[in-house]
C-alpha cells in the first residue's frame, strides 16, 4: 500500500542487487520518487517490463511507482538521498563516477558490509574520499533483503555524525513493518556490519560439519568477544556492539541459510573449495575478503582473534579442519566476559 508522506524526496538507489531492490522498495512505498539503478541495460528492461528482479528477488513485486534505470545521470538527477548498495569491491569505482552529478548537500548512505580490498577503507571513507559537500551515513542491521520485502519485521541502525541526517533516514524508511534506529558511531556500526560476515561463515561451517547447538552458542558468543576485541583497539566503541547493528546482525547472519556467508561456509564444510562455493553462490559474500584484511590487521596490531585465524587457516592456508578446530580446542582458557565500563 502506498504511503502518504508529507515531504516527498527524490531518492535512488544504486545497485540493482537484492538489498538494493529491497531498500528501492520500502521508500518507493513510502511515497518517494525513488529511481534504482543498475548497470546494466538488459537487466533494468527485464526488471520494468516485469516489474519483477528475476534474478536476485525472484517472486517479489517491484513497487508500481519504482523507476528503474541504467542511465546513472538520469538516476541520480536532483536526489536529496542516495543509498549505495554496491559491492564493496566496485563501491569505489561506482561512487567516483556518480561523484560529479551529485547535488551539494547529498545525503549518501552506504548499506555495504565490507572492507575495500588493497586497503582498510571502509565505504563511509570512500564516500568522503571521492566527494566534497555531500553529508554521509551507514546503513547497517540484521537485514535479510528477502524478509524485508516479505513484510517481516525488521529494524536497522543509521549512523551518522549528522543527527538531521539521521532523522531524515528515519522518517523516509519507517514503514509498518520496518524500524530505523540511529547511532553517532559511524567506525563502529560499520566495523561491525563487516566483522559479523567472518563470524556467519565459520557458523556455517559448523552446520555443515553436524555441530549442536552447544556449538553454535559457543562461536556466537566467542566471535562477539572478539569483534569487541578488535572494535575496541581500532577506536571504535566496543557497545555499538551490543546493538543491532552488532549482536543483533552476528545472530542472524550466523543462524541462517539466507546468509551469502553462512552457505559460503557450509559449502566449505562440506568439501567444496572456497571459489567453488563463491561461484556457486554467484552473490556477493563480503566476508571472504573481510577474513584475509582482519587477519592481517590483527596481526599487525597484536589483536588475539582466535576464530579469525582459524577460518583464514582453512580458507587461505589449506590446513585441514579437524586439526583447526583441535587447535582451538586446546588454547588457553581466559576469562569469559574480559570488559569492564571505562570511568
Ligand atoms: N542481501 C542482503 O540481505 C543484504 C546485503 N547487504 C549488503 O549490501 C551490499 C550489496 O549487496 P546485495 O544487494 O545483497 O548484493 P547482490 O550480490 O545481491 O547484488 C550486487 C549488485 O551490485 C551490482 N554490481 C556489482 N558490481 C558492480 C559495478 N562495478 N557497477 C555497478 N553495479 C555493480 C550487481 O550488478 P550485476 O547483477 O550486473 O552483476 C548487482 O546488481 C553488500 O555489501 C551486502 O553486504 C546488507 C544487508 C542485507
Ligand atoms: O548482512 C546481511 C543480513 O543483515 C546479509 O548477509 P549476507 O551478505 O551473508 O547474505
Amino acid at each position: 500500500m502506498q504511503k502518504e508522506t508529507s515531504n516527498p524526496l527524490t531518492i535512488a538507489v544504486l545497485g540493482g542487487g537484492s538489498f538494493g531492490t529491497a531498500i528501492a522498495n520500502i521508500v518507493a512505498g513510502n511515497g518517494h520518487d525513488t529511481r534504482q539503478w543498475m548497470r546494466d541495460s538488459e537487466s533494468a528492461e527485464a526488471c520494468r517490463e516485469a516489474r519483477e528482479n528475476h534474478k536476485y528477488l525472484p517472486g517479489v513485486a517491484l513497487h508500481p511507482e519504482l523507476c528503474i534505470s541504467s542511465d546513472l545521470q538520469e538516476a541520480v538527477q536532483g536526489c536529496d538521498i542516495i543509498f549505495v548498495a554496491i559491492p564493496s569491491k566496485s563501491f569505489r569505482e561506482v561512487v567516483r563516477r556518480v561523484a560529479p552529478l551529485l547535488k551539494p548537500g547529498t545525503m549518501l548512505i552506504s548499506t555495504t558490509k565490507g572492507i575495500e580490498h588493497d586497503n582498510f577503507h571502509l565505504m563511509s571513507d570512500i564516500l568522503r574520499e571521492e566527494t566534497t559537500g555531500m553529508r554521509v551515513g551507514v546503513l547497517s542491521g540484521p537485514n535479510f533483503a528477502k524478509e524485508i520485502v516479505a513484510g517481516h519485521y525488521t529494524a536497522t541502525v543509521i549512523a551518522s555524525e549528522d543527527e538531521s541526517l539521521c532523522k531524515d533516514i528515519q522518517t523516509a524508511l519507517h514503514s509498518e513493518t520496518f524500524r530505523v534506529y540511529s547511532s553517532n558511531d559511524v567506525f563502529g556500526v560499520e566495523l561491525a556490519g563487516a566483522l559479523k560476515n567472518i563470524y556467519a561463515i565459520v557458523t556455517g561451517m559448523a552446520a555443515a560439519l553436524d555441530r549442536g547447538q552447544n556449538t553454535i552458542s559457543l562461536l556466537i558468543t566467542r566471535s562477539l568477544a572478539e569483534m569487541m576485541r578488535f572494535a575496541e583497539a581500532m577506536g571504535a566503541d566496543p557497545m555499538t556492539f551490543i546493538g543491532l547493528a552488532g549482536v543483533g546482525d552476528l545472530i542472524l547472519t550466523c543462524s541462517s541459510d539466507l546468509s551469502r556467508n553462512y552457505r559460503v561456509g557450509y559449502l566449505v564444510g562440506k568439501g567444496k573449495s572456497l571459489d567453488r562455493a563463491v561461484a556457486e553462490i554467484g552473490q556477493v559474500a563480503e566476508g571472504v575478503n573481510t577474513v584475509r584484511l582482519i587477519k592481517q590487521k590483527a596481526d599487525e596490531m597484536g589483536v588475539y582473534m582466535p576464530l579469525v585465524s582459524a577460518i583464514h587457516a582453512i580458507l587461505f592456508e589449506e590446513r585441514p579442519i579437524p586439526e583447526v578446530i583441535r587447535n582451538l580446542m586446546s588454547g588457553a582458557q581466559t576469562f569469559d566476559v574480559a570488559y569492564s565500563a571505562k570511568p
